[in-house]
């Protein structure tokens, strides 16, 4: 049976994990959503099944995972947002599966991550790690050996996205040569240039750092070959995903000497909160710079998160929009004063807007408004009646019966 789900804001309930922004709840309160729930870390699997069967509306960040097995139990949600730009912790088809769009914050975090990475780079040239470590033992190493400028040293971007290409313009600014390698075609900004390949840029960058999503294609795609390719001494830095470099082999290029020194910021597995323990094969190599997944964590980054997030959310909830949905046919759509708004997600089967159309020609009632919006899987349809509450519940009800139907919600 079809989900349905129409009830006034204040009986939405809004489940805030990891310790989302202030911001978010502010925004969501302000909107009229009473019913929030926060919690300061992501929940145990166990646990937020359990949280999530009551949600309709879930926020989270890059620890919690939002599996299949666990949107099973999600019986109520209409929409999760992730308060970061990656979204590989969720399940994107099967949300997509079951009518639930995802929204995420796609460029919030991104100047800090540049940031971090930027001042990572020169620490690394500089041997700062190892220096560092050497003053916390009482050591005292008052030399040039192996310190560098940037200036004039070439920085390989593997993933010229929009950390990619933020990180570039900044290298530049402190006069390093930008070299990049993109599996699309990129405008290169500044004075940056395309590698020829992967190799070429494996040979001729002084540090290479990785901006690339977590995808079956680029996972390990950074192992003890690229690493081999590399130039003796050279830098590695990693703010992307923990998946994307094979560890080991990154630990054994720091022992060996072939790797000059790195930077990591997230790992193949996380501690799931402060609390725990961090275990790496990085922990104890003096010349590494290990942060604990903090390259998005500015307070500005945060707030702004909040904010874009919940807005996107809150307009899918109030106003049926789903404009840069990750996982859903993109509606933007007006208000709707005046009428009701019926919201219909169905599987992409032949006859549905037929059937739809049916029901409203069948009982003589006039579309105000009428939206469509289709991929090869997901159809979502939107119209806008002048009628009563009484007959958009009916009509909610038909449209619910319809076969293929997933979710069926009436905003008033
Ligand atoms: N450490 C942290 O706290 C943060 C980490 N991230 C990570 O950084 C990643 C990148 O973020 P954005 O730049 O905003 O993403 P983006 O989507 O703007 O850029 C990613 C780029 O990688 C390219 N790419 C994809 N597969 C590739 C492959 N196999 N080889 C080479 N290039 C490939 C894409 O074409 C795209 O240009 C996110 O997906 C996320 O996992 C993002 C924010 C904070
Ligand atoms: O801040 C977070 O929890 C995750 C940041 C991140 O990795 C992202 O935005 O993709």
């Amino acid at each position: 049976m079809a989900q349905q789900t129409s009830f006034p804001r204040q009986d939405i309930q809004v489940l805030l994990l990891e310790g989302i922004s202030p911001r978010a709840v502010e925004a969501f309160r302000s909107a009229g959503y009473t019913r929030i729930e926060e919690h300061a870390k992501a929940l145990p699997q166990d646990e937020l099944k359990r949280r999530i069967a009551e949600a309709h509306i879930v926020g989270l960040r890059s620890r919690t995972q939002l599996t299949a097995d666990v949107l099973a139990e999600a019986r109520k949600l209409l929409a999760v947002g992730a308060f970061c730009i990656g979204t590989n912790q969720i399940d994107l088809s099967a949300a997509k599966a079951l009518g639930v769009p995802v929204f995420n914050a796609p460029y919030s975090n991104t100047r800090s991550v540049a940031e971090l990475v930027l001042a990572e780079i020169i620490m690394l040239l500089r041997g700062i790690p190892a220096r560092n470590m050497q003053c916390h033992r009482h050591g005292w190493s008052k030399s040039a050996g192996g310190s560098h400028e940037a200036r004039g040293k070439t920085l390989g971007i593997i993933g010229y996205g929009h950390i990619g290409t933020q990180l570039g313009l900044l290298a530049e600014s402190l006069g390093m040569q930008v070299l990049f390698h993109d599996i699309e075609t990129k405008l290169a900004l500044g004075n940056a240039r395309p590698a020829a390949d992967l190799d070429d840029l494996l040979q001729r960058a002084d540090v290479v750092s990785l901006h690339v999503p977590e995808t079956p294609a680029t996972k390990l795609m950074f192992g003890s070959v690229q690493l081999q390719r590399m130039k003796p001494g050279a830098h590695v830095v990693n703010a992307s995903r923990g998946t994307v470099v094979d560890i080991d082999a990154l630990a054994a290029a720091l022992h060996s000497g072939h790797v000059g020194g790195a930077a990591v910021d997230v790992f193949p597995v996380e501690p799931e909160s402060n609390t725990d323990r961090f275990e790496s094969p990085l922990c104890g190599i003096d010349n590494v710079l290990l942060t604990p997944h903090i390259g998005g964590s500015t307070l500005e980054a945060q707030d702004n998160i909040g904010l874009e997030v919940a807005a996107k959310l809150l307009r899918y909830s109030d106003n049926g929009s789903t404009l840069s949905a990750v996982n859903f046919p993109e509606v933007s759509l007006p208000e709707h004063a005046g009428s009701h708004r019926l919201l219909h997600i169905h599987r992409n089967v032949p006859g549905v807007l037929s059937a739809i159309n049916d029901i409203f020609g069948r009982r003589g009632i006039n579309i105000d408004g009428q939206y469509l919006r289709t991929d090869p899987q997901l159809g979502y349809v939107v119209i806008d009646v002048a009628v009563d509450s009484l007959q958009s519940n009916e009509l909610r009800n038909e449209l619910a019966a319809i076969p293929g139907t997933l979710r069926t919600r009436v905003l008033f």
